[in-house]
């Protein structure tokens, strides 16, 4: 993002400007790093190098209006009823926006002397963390931003507070790690925005971090992280007198909610987002998956930053965007206590043997509205008709499920409480909404039209004003036609005029004149025609103005009294919202399990890693759409006090790394509470999950492959305790081989004597299976082939041993490598097998002959064609039967003799 300040005069260079670019200036002066959308009538118009950016990002035309010191001002401007799309391309482009709005009447303004300037002011500072239109946001990702506080507790050590916060659902969670652990809580959080503090930003230590997260970093000035004020600040947001009754929280911690707090004032201005009390998001109970584990294991995204084929994408089957977002929130988060991961296994085995329960209420949740957004739309003031008519639907949805679950008398212990919640909110706002709300809704209040007729008399009167006053204005128009003659005579209405009389200008001249001057004003002549006004034109007008205007007035107060209702109960509201979004991901992971057949995991405290029939979700998806069957596997790395290793070895492109994946999918999915792909699985809580493909680039860091690899395996080695489980794919392959080797060597036995983790190794090193002779919980395992006719030919089933050799050359092969080039491969490997090891490779190189490349098989010239041409010399209508018959004999003779010449 362009954190500079986009090149606008300071007001103070400002000398001899218009008032109302002096006014422009000092807004903008106040608003560094944000463009300015300066409201001027139906538009927010953009100067100076604002206008440069957001014309070349919107592709909006750039003008000038006025000049300043001289030079054009140059301006782009979007009209306001667009604003939201515009806003959306500028805020996915990582740019914030301020807008500034125009604050009283111009009439008003006009009032103070002619060259007064509408009083503006910014209402709304618009950045990617913070916002809240339905437009703007994805329905299934939450919108967060997120605060890091540092707190040092030494010179050399520091703690991180963590706060992260989703103004469009009021969720406001908070925690604390350490350097280390920061880059797998930001990857674990994935924040749209990060708000961090100047020094922070500019710490050289830390900037890779910023400059590798996809979110938008923004720093901010130091009184915003102030610690020692952060309680007082905290305090003072919720109006209590003390933050102790949320919990007890560390410095850093209470330092980041504060800062969160602040954010959210700064660029909310005024409207106060309705924020759960924030909620200690514990690190310690959450598996912890790092930010490299996380791409490579694909779970909410692909290497490629997509989310069709992610796990998240293979596994989801909920029906509303508050299900989507708690999905993805669980998938990132899995549990470690067995307890909690087996209250939510219970609820969804209920949704799983109970098939009519589960499609009656998964039915009924396809109606249920985004509520949490919408609600949180209404604190803020800016929500809207379909807000309102969103909490309606939605309570609606809350009753029929409250009433649904409770006919059900053996509920699991997370399903009564989503009933309890569901039972919270206020039965009779429902129907308060349905009873007020007309059928086809505006978006925004101020066009009014969303009050059903019936339900307030005095808005039914005034609308039978309004309405009174058109048909009154039509018998005009026709008794105006009627006396003057005029047939074409037209009543019209523009913002200039008002309601007008507009004839043709030949019929036009007659108006002028008595006796029709006297009723007919004249206002304007235009090409072709006249418009005049009338006494009794003025007169409805403001009958037909006061009146639209006394209906709107009523409808708003009667939107507000609503929205004030919603509102009294949004405490019960948001807890029934939260009930719905759980029942939609435990319902939704049971139809999974029904679909996919996943099985109920049992996950304990043991140190066990027991799976039967294990299936990589993704993969089997994919082979299922191309009709292929996939072929489950076991693994085993269970043990009583240390876990085992699994040495994988086995040929490219047999399944190593998507056998290693799918065991590791198999422990998260087991942990966030959802059903596995197995045919039975037990896991012993893991608390740390590591997976490393060996050699992977990382260029964006500007670090070479075989570094990547080896800071990656190096953080594994350092960190990894008895609970992890680590998954390494070719660590070593990226530099020469018995530097590879040697590295890989070492590493398996740190793991078996240092990390004593469960652990999956693939390997491409077949010494290394001579381990399992040293290291007692050793084990190999192969990738099954066979070979057919010369091909290899993989049967993806793993079973005990190691492999016998690599075929590498039969896949180079299958994957069209030049035919010349794998003969070549195979002598050379022949020869490198039989040599004496201790051959030096120059000595081989010299042995083996050299390449005899085979040139190229020349493209064959066109042969000579003599049957063709002999046949083309035949005509048959003037041949006799012996000739035909003769000429037969001619063309087969020539035919055997082309045969049997050898080819070009
Ligand atoms: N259990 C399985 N059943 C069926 N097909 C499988 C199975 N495992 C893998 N495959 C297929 O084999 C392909 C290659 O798998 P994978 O990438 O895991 O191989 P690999 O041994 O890790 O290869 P490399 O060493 O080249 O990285 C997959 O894309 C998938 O189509």
């Amino acid at each position: 993002m362009d954190l500079s300040p986009h090149p606008v005069p300071s007001p103070g260079e400002a000398l001899k400007v218009t008032p109302m670019m002096e006014q422009y200036l000092e807004i903008k002066a106040a608003n560094p790093g944000a463009l300015l959308f300066y409201r001027m009538g139906d538009f927010y118009e953009l100067f100076f190098g604002d206008a440069e950016i957001a014309s070349r990002a919107l592709g909006i035309v750039l003008t000038k209006r006025g000049k300043h010191q001289g030079d054009d001002i140059p301006m782009c401007g979007v009209p306001v009823v667009r604003a939201e799309e515009y806003l959306h391309r500028l805020i996915a482009l990582g740019h914030r926006v301020a807008v500034c709005e125009q604050q009283e009447d111009p009439a008003e303004a006009k009032k103070r002397g002619g060259k007064s300037v509408v009083k503006r002011g910014v209402i709304r500072l618009v950045t990617p963390g913070t916002i809240t239109e339905e437009g703007l946001l994805e329905p299934a990702r939450a919108n967060l931003f997120m605060t890091v506080a540092r707190a040092r507790v030494s010179d050399s050590e520091a703690r991180f507070g963590l706060a992260f916060l989703d103004i469009s659902t009021g969720l406001f969670g908070i925690g604390e790690c350490d350097r280390q652990g920061l880059a797998a809580e930001i990857a674990r959080i994935d924040p749209r925005e990060i708000v961090v503090a100047e020094a922070l930003y500019e710490d050289e230590g830390l900037a890779h971090l910023w400059r590798e997260s996809r979110a938008a970093v923004t720093p901010v000035g130091r009184d915003v992280f102030d610690g020692a004020s952060a309680e007082r600040r905290l305090a003072a947001f919720y109006g209590v007198a003390t933050v102790d009754g949320f919990g007890s929280f560390s410095r850093a911690e209470l330092a980041a909610a504060a800062a969160a707090v602040a954010y959210v004032e700064r660029t909310q201005i005024g409207a106060r987002p309705a924020l759960e009390p924030p909620r200690r998001d514990a690190a310690l109970s959450h598996m912890a998956i790092d930010a490299a584990t996380r791409a490579n294991l694909e779970l909410t995204r692909t290497l490629g930053g997509e989310r069709a084929g992610s796990v998240l994408d293979a596994i989801d089957r909920t029906v509303t965007a508050g299900g989507g977002r708690l999905i993805a929130a669980w998938l990132s988060s899995p549990l470690t206590d067995p307890a909690t991961i087996a209250r939510r296994h219970d609820a969804v085995g209920w949704f799983c043997d109970d098939l009519a329960a589960r499609t009656e209420l998964r039915s009924r949740l396809k109606a249920a509205p985004d509520m949490a957004r919408a609600l949180a739309r209404l604190t803020l003031d800016r929500g809207g008709p379909r807000d309102l008519a969103a909490m309606q639907a939605g309570l609606e949805v809350v009753a029929a499920l409250q009433a649904r679950l409770a006919r059900e008398a053996a509920l699991p212990a997370l399903l009564i409480e989503a009933a309890e919640a569901l039972a919270r909110p206020d039965s009779g706002i429902a129907a308060g909404l349905a009873a007020a709300l007309d059928d086809e809704l505006p978006l925004m209040k101020r066009d009014g039209g969303f009050v059903r007729a019936g339900c307030d008399a005095d808005l039914d009167e005034t609308r039978a004003l309004r309405d009174e006053s058109r048909r009154v204005i039509a018998s005009l128009q026709a008794r105006y036609a009627e006396e003057s003659g005029v047939r074409q005579l037209k009543v019209k209405h523009n913002n200039v005029l008002g309601y007008f009389v507009e004839v043709p200008q030949a019929a036009g001249e007659a108006f002028l004149k008595a006796p029709l001057r006297e009723t007919y004003v004249h206002r304007q002549t235009m090409a072709g025609a006249m418009r005049f006004s009338t006494a009794e034109l003025s007169d409805l007008e403001s009958r037909i103005a006061s009146a639209a205007d006394r209906a709107l007035a009523k409808e708003l107060a009667i939107f507000d009294a609503l929205a004030a209702r919603v509102l009294a109960d949004q405490a019960a509201i948001r807890a029934a919202t939260e009930a719905l979004a759980l029942l939609d991901v435990v319902s939704a992971l049971a139809t999974l399990a029904d679909e996919e057949n996943h099985v109920r995991p049992l996950v304990d405290a043991s140190l066990a890693f027991a799976v039967e029939g294990g299936r990589h979700p993704v993969v089997e998806r994919a082979l299922k759409r191309e009709g292929k069957p996939f072929v489950a596997n076991d693994c085993d790395l269970s043990g009583s006090d240390a876990g085992h290793i699994w040495l994988l070895t086995g040929p490219n492109m047999a399944g190593k790394s998507t056998f290693l994946r799918q065991n590791a999918l198999i422990a998260v999915l087991a942990q966030m509470g959802a059903f596995v792909p197995a045919r039975r699985a037990h896991i012993g809580a893991v608390d740390c999950l590591f997976s490393r493909v060996g050699a992977a680039d990382d260029l964006a860091r500007g670090r070479s492959t075989f570094m990547v690899e080896m800071v990656e395996t190096a953080a594994i080695l350092n960190q990894a305790g008895p609970r992890a489980l680590v998954i390494l794919d070719e660590i070593g392959r990226g530099t020469a081989t018995f530097d590879g080797l040697s590295i890989a060597w070492a590493a398996i036995e740190n793991l078996s004597a240092v990390n004593r983790c469960r652990s999956l190794f693939a390997t491409h090193y077949h010494e290394l299976t001579q381990l399992a002779k040293t290291l007692p919980r050793l084990a190999n395992a192969t990738m099954r082939v066979t070979e057919w006719q010369g091909d290899v030919v993989f049967l993806h089933e793993v079973a005990p041993g190691a492999a016998d050799r690599s075929y590498g050359i039969q896949v180079a092969k299958l994957a069209g490598m030049p035919a010349p080039v794998v003969e070549r491969a195979r002598k050379i490997l022949a020869e490198l097998e039989s040599a004496d090891r201790t051959k030096t490779p120059a000595r081989l190189i010299d042995d083996l002959p050299l390449f005899a490349v085979a040139p190229r098989p020349a493209p064959a010239a066109p042969r000579r064609d003599e049957v063709a041409e002999a046949l083309d010399g035949l005509d048959p209508d003037d041949m006799t039967p012996r000739q035909a018959l003769e000429a037969l004999f001619e063309l087969k003779a020539r035919r055997e003799a082309a045969r049997k010449r050898p080819g070009p």
